[in-house]
Formats: structure tokens, sequence, C-alpha cells
């Protein structure tokens, strides 16, 4: 039996929200329609889900002693990590400390899940290694002289990105010889968590890539229809609702991604990425939690994949999902420095069957995502046109 109470009251059932970007909001907002009390933490000030929850906390989330301190002051029945640049090690001590003690808290999925997926090498050995499921060939390198070789042995062209990092940051695609220094020099920048490890990935040359949206809850699992979507520098630009694919390629998707769902444990919604070509289907990684390229599902689903982990988090059944029909969504992006200003919202809102997010984000500094557009169309081609016009009749300032 599930039992919920009173926010802001000694009954209040309390979620502490690790990362509070455009995700997490849409978490958050799912919880709070529940009754929940939602604390919301982040590395800055007036982060979008901060600006949603009862309570906010600005705290270094790679620093464990930080991450004990705020759990031991808000003692939150549910931590929920949104982003994976978290001290996972200290999750994963806390867990057990929950257990010890003989207390309901639990962190989601699990502290092992979110430990071995904050690293690249955690959830690559797992899945290649332990799980035997097909991935990209690769090496985890931590020099100059070692990464040169990687890139030998793999050979080009290669991907190489940080072990921890995300939206592809610090991530680049070597082509030629003349590109193997320079993506070494970016991958010790522009990490999430600054220089240290990196991995050597082989080229996949798929025909398209998917999110497989997988929710495991108190009644078993459920996926979503499969996510097609396109990247730039290792960032998400445009999403859509169902990707077509055979019958044997989302059935060996479906495996792949239970067995790692099963593995991992725990309940709430995991982002599974996969490669795909013709029938062959190779395993990328996973995000523990809601995914980017999921925003789409707040358009073309009954339940969005944040209202999904929020059922699934908090013990509620998920008997069915429905489509709303063929959707898309299209990322926006902000350049330059300064306070996000947008006009032109009349404009983008126009057409039938269109949506919006604009997330809030306090400030830009070079390049960020600000905002979302969401649509539902007669079939694919046309949910993504629209959302793409929605997009482009979008103004945004940097003041
Ligand atoms: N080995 C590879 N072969 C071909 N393309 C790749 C490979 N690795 C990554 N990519 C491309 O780069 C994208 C981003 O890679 P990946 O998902 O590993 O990065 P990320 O920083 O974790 O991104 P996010 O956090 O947004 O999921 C992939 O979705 C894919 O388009
Ligand atoms: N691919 C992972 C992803 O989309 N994560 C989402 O982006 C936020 C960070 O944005 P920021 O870098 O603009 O602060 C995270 O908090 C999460 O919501
Ligand atoms: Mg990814």
């Amino acid at each position: 039996m599930v039992t919920l109470g009173t926010p802001l009251s000694p009954h209040a059932f309390r979620v502490l929200l690790l990362g509070s970007g455009e995700l997490g909001k849409e978490v958050a907002i799912e919880l709070q329609r529940f009754g929940v009390e939602v604390v919301a933490a982040d590395r800055y000030a007036n982060a979008p889900a901060m600006q949603i929850a009862h309570r906010s906390h600005v705290i270094d989330m790679l620093d464990g002693a930080a991450v004990r301190a705020l759990v031991e002051a808000e003692r939150p029945d549910l931590v929920v990590p949104e982003i994976e640049a978290i001290h996972t090690a200290t999750l994963v001590e806390l867990e057990r400390e929950f257990a010890e003690q003989g207390r309901a808290n639990r962190v989601i999925p699990t502290a092992r899940a979110a430990r071995l997926t904050m690293d690249r090498e955690g959830i690559r050995r797992l899945a290649a290694e332990t799980l035997g499921l097909p991935t990209s060939p690769y090496r985890f390198v931590d020099t100059l002289d070692d990464y040169r070789a990687a890139v030998e042995a793999i050979g080009l062209p290669c991907v190489i990105k940080p072990v921890m990092s995300s939206s592809g940051k610090g991530q680049s695609l070597v082509r030629t010889a003349a590109d193997i220094d320079r993506a070494w020099d970016y991958a010790q920048s522009g990490g999430r968590a600054g220089a240290g490890r990196v991995i050597v990935e082989g080229f996949v040359d798929f025909d398209y890539e998917i999110t497989l949206l997988t929710v495991r809850h108190a009644g078993g699992i459920t996926f979503c229809a499969p996510i097609g979507h396109t990247q730039e520098d290792g960032d998400y630009r445009e999403s859509w609702q169902p990707q077509p694919m055979s019958a044997l390629a989302l059935e060996r998707a479906q495996a792949q991604a239970r067995a790692v769902a099963d593995d991992l444990g725990g309940w709430g919604v995991f982002g599974m990425e996969f490669f795909v070509r013709g029938d062959e289907v190779w395993f990328s990684e996973v995000s523990p939690r809601p995914h980017d390229t999921g925003l789409v599902t707040l358009a073309g689903q009954d339940l969005s994949e944040f209202a999904l982990h929020a059922r699934a988090i908090l013990g509620l059944p998920i008997p069915v999902i429905r489509s709303r029909g063929p959707s898309a969504s299209c990322a926006v992006l902000a350049q330059g420095h300064g306070v996000p200003v947008f006009s032109g919202v009349d404009a983008a809102l126009v057409e039938p069957d269109t949506q919006l997010r604009l997330f809030g984000k306090p400030r830009v500094e070079g390049q960020r995502r600000v905002a979302v557009t969401l649509a539902v169309g007669e079939d694919v081609t046309d949910a993504r046109a629209k959302a793409c016009r929605t997009a482009a009749a979008l103004r945004i300032e940097l003041r």
C-alpha cells in the first residue's frame, strides 16, 4: 500500500532532486501533482526545478560531504539523481546506512545504478563484459601516450569522450590523424568533472539511433514506443516518436534494455540508447532517469516520461501508456552571454497541436539549451516539420 502525505507538514513525503535542470523541473511538477514535498539542489542558484520546488539548495554535488550533509538535513524519503555529475560513492554509502537503520528511504533507481552510469566505464563494462551486449569497440585511457595507442588500435574514425560528461560535453569525432591531439585536449577541458579518464570508442556506422524509454515499476517493465533522434556534437537537436524499426531490431533493443534495467534494478524511467543498422542493435549508454530526447513524450504520450518516472518511483501502477499520435521535439539553443529573453512566443504557437517549454535557465555562457518545442502531427515527418517551424518562429536575445 502506497501512502503519501501533505507537503510542508510533519506528514510530508519528501523527494530530494540532485540536479535541477529542465528534466528535473518536469519531474518536480509531476511529483507535486501527488502532493509530494520537492527539494531541489544543483550547482547554481535559480536552476529550473528550483523555481517550482518547495525549497532549494546550491551545493557542489561532486563533493561527497556536501551531498551527505544535505541528505542528513533534509531526510528525504527518496533521493532522485537528475544529472550524472554527483558524488555517487556517497549515495552508495547512504543507501547502505538507510538499509542498516531499517529506514525505507531509497536512492532512485538504486545507488549502484547512479554510480555505474555516472562513469562511462562502469556502464560500458557492465553492458559489454558482464551482460555480453553488443557495443562499439572501446578502450579507457588516462594519458596522452595511452590515448594515442588506443586510437591506433581502435582505428579511425573514432569517438572520444570524458568518462564523466553528458550532452556531448568534451566529446569529439576523430576523422583523421590531424584531429587526434585536439580531441584529447577538448576531452580534458570539456567534461562535467574536469580532466581525467577518457573513452575511445570505435565509430558505429548506424542507420539511425533510438532512445528506448524503459520503465521499471511495481508491476514490472513497460517500454515506450522507440524515439528516434538527431545529434550534433553529441547533443540532441530533434527527437520523434515512434521511430519506425523492424520487428527484430525492436525485439533485440527491448531484450537488451530489459537485461540492463534488471541488472541496475530499482524503480524509475531508464533512457536506453541504441544504435541500429538493419536488424543489428548496439547498446550505447543509459540514463537511469528521464532522457532529454524523451521530452517528446510531453506531447506524444498521455503519461510523459516525467509522469512515468513520478509514478514508478512512488510505487504507483502504470497500467497503460497511450499515444497521442506521431510526435516530435526540437531543442532550442541560445548562444552568447546573458539572460535569455524570448520574443515571437505568440507566433511560435499559432499552429494547432504545438507546445513550448521555456526552461527558465538564469543565464547562458557560450551555448545552452534553453527551451524545447513539441508537436503532434499526421505522421512523424509532419510532426518534425511543425516542431522545427515552432522553434524557428522563436527569437532569443541574451541581455
Ligand atoms: N561510438 C559511436 N559511434 C557513432 N556515433 C556515436 C558514438 N558514440 C556517440 N555517438 C554519437 O554521439 C551522441 C552522443 O554520445 P553519448 O550519448 O555517448 O554522449 P552523452 O554526452 O552521454 O550524451 P547525452 O548525455 O546527451 O546522452 C550519440 O547519440 C551518437 O549520435
Ligand atoms: N543529456 C543530459 C541532459 O539533457 N540533462 C539535462 O540538462 C541539464 C543540465 O543543463 P545545463 O548544462 O544547461 O545546466 C540537467 O540538469 C538535465 O536536466
Ligand atoms: Mg547519450
